[in-house]
């Protein structure tokens, strides 16, 4: 078992990495405030992961509401998010009733943002069974739902308590679930960690193999990174917004076209490959840095074309990004391979990443 932890004082927590955790309650019975919580779970996890987590924890006392949402992108949504406060309003959920998350990115994202603005603020318990949500969507206290018009566009800030990443609910992964978690991995290596993408290059083919250690070490190494940067910038003022290489451009690409066609991992390492080549055409790496990096998320089962969608609608997409200051919009550049920066893009500069970087086939490669 590895524990990496998260710093931020008073709210600092523990993120518990390794196989059979699910069934080890413990850490989390000693954290509730009462012996009550809600698990709220998608309809997948819930036929998987459900019941013994629910069994476990009713095993040492604890009474839990379970609350089972619809399964997609495409359903992190208000709505959605209302059945969760359904399930808590009629089960008389108080104050001291902790909401557990138990699944992906989605589940864990709409869970966070629930349990941020419940009688406003109630206890809150991470449980990560994407490979994408171990390393990095449970972790940093990101909260929120989508919008028509842009991705992620309401939630807060709002740290979980513990972090409880169970290594074997990875084996129920699908494949392509599993790539779209290695692009985040990858992200780490590309922000600040060469030693790390150096690392990944030499083992992608053990972590495609899903190797026992290569795959903990990969988790744990993440989190280290994300815990450290979120440590020093909880709520992205400075060095945090470059946990956002390739988003400027892979979130326009989720929005665009239409939520769940391409998965979060799939747009951020075409948005990455996208970054890259903006950070080619300023002559900061070389083409033997891009194919480097091109390389290594074809390995991993990732798109490296992002859909041609054309300058215009890539435009007015990303304007509506987080990051954009005074109408100005802010992208994760990369100074040399394994260092970055936020910074803005000339548009002739944008223009020449999507004309290189983008094809009419890759819109349809994703789609299941
Ligand atoms: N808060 C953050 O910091 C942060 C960071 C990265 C991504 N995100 C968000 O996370 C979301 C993507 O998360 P994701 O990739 O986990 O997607 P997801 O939550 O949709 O899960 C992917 C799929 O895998 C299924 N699944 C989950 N666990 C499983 C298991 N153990 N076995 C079999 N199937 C399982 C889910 O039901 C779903 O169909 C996006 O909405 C993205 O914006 C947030
Ligand atoms: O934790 C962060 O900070 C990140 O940016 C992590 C990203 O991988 C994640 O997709 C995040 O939700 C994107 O942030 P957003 O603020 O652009 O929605
Ligand atoms: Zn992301």
């Amino acid at each position: 078992m590895r524990t990496v932890k998260l710093d931020l004082g008073p709210d600092s927590y523990d993120i518990v990495i390794g196989r059979g955790l699910l069934a080890q309650v413990e850490r989390m019975t000693a954290l509730l405030p009462q012996k009550r919580a809600a698990i709220v779970t998608n309809t997948t996890v819930a036929a998987l992961y459900l019941a013994p987590l629910q069994k476990a924890l009713e095993a040492a006392g604890v009474q839990i509401i379970p609350i089972v949402l619809p399964d997609g992108e495409q359903y992190k949504t208000w709505e959605t998010l209302n059945l969760i406060f359904d399930g808590l309003l009629t089960a008389r959920a108080e104050r001291k009733t902790t909401l557990i998350a138990l699944g992906g990115g989605v589940v864990g994202d709409m869970t966070g943002f629930a349990a941020a603005v419940y009688q406003r603020g109630v206890p809150f318990i991470q449980i990560p069974t994407t490979l994408l949500a171990q390393v990095d969507s449970s972790v940093g206290g990101k909260t929120a739902i989508n919008h028509p018009l842009g991705k992620n566009m309401i939630g807060s800030f709002y740290q979980p308590q513990l972090v409880l990443a169970d290594l074997a609910s990875l084996d129920t992964l699908p494949d392509r679930e599993y790539s779209a978690g290695l692009a985040e991995v990858i992200k780490y290596g590309l922000i600040d960690d060469l030693p790390f993408l150096e690392w990944l290059e030499a083992n992608i083919e053990r972590l495609m193999g899903r190797d026992t250690d290569a795959l903990a070490y990969a988790v744990e190494r993440s989190c280290q990174n994300k815990a450290r940067i979120v440590g020093e910038d909880e709520k992205e003022h400075g060095v945090r917004a470059l946990l956002n290489l390739g988003h400027t451009f892979g979130h326009a690409i989720e929005t665009g076209l239409g939520y769940g066609a391409w998965l979060h991992g799939e747009a951020v390492a075409a948005g990455m490959v996208l970054a890259a080549r903006a950070s080619y055409e300023l002559g900061q790496i070389t083409d033997a840095d891009l194919a480097r990096i091109i390389k290594l998320l074809d390995a991993a089962g990732l798109p490296t074309m992002a859909p041609a969608l054309g300058y215009e609608r890539y435009a007015a997409l990303m304007a509506q990004d987080k990051k954009v200051d005074a109408g100005q919009i802010k992208f994760i550049i990369m100074r040399k391979l394994g260092e970055s920066y936020m910074g803005t893009l000339s548009p002739e500069v944008i223009a020449a990443a999507l004309q290189a970087g983008c094809s009419d086939d890759a819109a349809a490669s994703r789609v299941a």
